[in-house]
């Protein structure tokens, strides 16, 4: 079972500019005049109308018009959370464009899919043999910031992220975690072993975390999370299979959400979502 509970109540933001809500794109409930017209020239009046409000439309969405936004993701492993984004940029969900996949492990199954997609691979950090393969931390922000990375995303990456990058993208690096932060998180708890210690823990509930990463492991502020029920039974392996599938479908959402700058700060340096169908709905 997944919940997710939406916030619509009186938001106070740091004092900037409002943004005007953009109009919302033509939709027939919308945008469709419902009383009857009484001769052929009120036909011809209303077809002059709804152009001119059809043209204001369009114009007010060509101003409002967000660049789509470059993506760099770092993983260490399977990299499916790192295909089901790949997946939301190409079909269109997504309007970001994936430019770089970083991993500290280069045969990894998330490396072996950026080359067969043509999404060029850096390995960080450098391997700690003797190796001239690697960039060092300075050499990492240089590159990302020469592909123009707005965004760095964090799936199933299990090295410290260094402080030089952490400072190099102010509130511009997340990561998601396989469960309901700040519990079950830090040092030492990745993977599999978050699963086996929530259900040692009697925990009925787990669920994916995404949060913005600072100089510590899993300490960043949260931005998403979603519900999964632990079953009584259940083993590690079932319980992150139902996890992951969640992860997917809330990684995807949050990263679309960051491309069409839908993140909002509250003045108490807490994160929010700005609903899609409804900008004066938050979660
Ligand atoms: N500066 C940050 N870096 C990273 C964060 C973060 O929040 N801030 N998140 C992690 C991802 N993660 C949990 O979501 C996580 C990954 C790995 C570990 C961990 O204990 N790693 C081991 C090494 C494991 C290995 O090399 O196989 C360790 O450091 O001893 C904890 C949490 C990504 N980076
Ligand atoms: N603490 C970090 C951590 O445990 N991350 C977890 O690693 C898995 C990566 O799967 P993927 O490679 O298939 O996306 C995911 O479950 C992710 O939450």
């Amino acid at each position: 079972m997944v919940s997710r509970v939406l916030f619509s109540g009186q938001l106070t933001f740091p004092a900037k500019p409002p943004r005007e809500t953009p109009i919302a794109p033509l939709t027939p409930s919308r945008n469709v005049l419902s009383f009857p017209l009484r001769s052929s020239v009120d036909r011809f009046a209303m077809r002059i109308v709804k152009a001119a409000s059809f043209t204001r439309t369009v114009a007010k969405v060509d101003e409002e018009a967000i660049s789509r936004k470059k993506l760099a993701v770092f993983v260490s492993g399977g990299g499916s959370n790192f295909k089901k984004i790949h997946e939301g940029c190409i079909g269109g969900s997504v309007q970001g464009d994936l430019v770089l996949l970083v991993t500290n492990k280069k045969d990894c199954g998330g490396a072996d899919y950026a080359r067969s997609n043509g999404i060029p691979v850096l390995l960080f950090p450098k391997p700690k043999r003797e190796s001239s393969d690697g960039l060092s931390p300075t050499e990492l922000v240089d590159v990302l910031r020469e592909y123009g990375v707005d965004f760095v995303l964090l799936a199933g990456y299990l090295k410290l992220i260094p402080a030089e990058l952490v400072k190099a993208f102010p509130k511009r690096i997340l990561n998601i975690h396989p469960a309901l932060l700040p519990a079950f998180g830090g040092k030492g708890l990745y993977g599999m072993r978050v699963h086996k210690a929530v259900l040692a823990s009697g925990a009925r509930y787990s669920g994916p975390t995404i949060h913005f990463v600072d100089e510590e492991y899993d300490t960043g502020r949260i931005l998403a999370q979603s519900a999964v029920r632990v079953i009584a039974n259940d083993t590690p392996e079932e319980l992150a299979k139902r996890v992951l599938d969640e992860e997917h479908k809330l990684y995807v959402e949050v990263v679309a959400a960051i491309c069409e700058e839908r993140i909002k700060w509250r003045e108490d340096g807490v994160p929010l979502i700005q609903s899609k169908d409804n900008p004066d709905d938050y979660y």
